[in-house]
């Protein structure tokens, strides 16, 4: 089995730069981009009760599956705003080792 890493979000970051070029007709997130940000906020939005209501139905597996679904179509949106997991690793990066005092001061306000 493919070990999941920052390698397999980098895979994916550069799947979904390649969508951008194709055909909705035959890819989901060219169809998703096509759609426009409000299909894709309404994707996470869903996907984020799916997780909410797998937990408390206690179904950890189902868990796992909604999440997977919820940072699947959170790429798509920071990809449709010209980011990446990349730099969402870079900001829990950035985050680790201090304390949740020291994070909370270093946020913008
Ligand atoms: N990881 C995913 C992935 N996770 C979830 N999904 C899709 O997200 C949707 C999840 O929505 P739902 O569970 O609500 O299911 P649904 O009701 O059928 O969804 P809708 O069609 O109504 O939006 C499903 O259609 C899934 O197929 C994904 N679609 C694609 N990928 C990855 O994206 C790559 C590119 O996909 P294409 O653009 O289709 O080539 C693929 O190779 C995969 O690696």
């Amino acid at each position: 089995m493919a070990e999941m890493s920052k390698d397999t979000l980098a895979e994916l970051t550069e799947v979904l730069a390649q969508r951008r070029a194709a055909d909705p007709d035959k890819s989901y997130v060219a169809k998703l981009y096509s759609k426009g940000q409000d299909a894709i906020l309404k994707k996470v939005g869903e996907e984020a009760t799916e997780v909410v209501m797998a937990s408390k139905d206690q179904m950890p597996d189902q868990v796992v599956y909604e999440v997977a679904d919820l940072w699947f179509h959170s790429m798509v949106l920071l990809a449709w705003h010209g980011k990446s997991s990349q730099d969402v690793l870079a900001e829990l990066q950035r985050r680790f080792g201090l304390s949740g005092l020291e994070e909370k001061a270093s946020r913008k306000s």
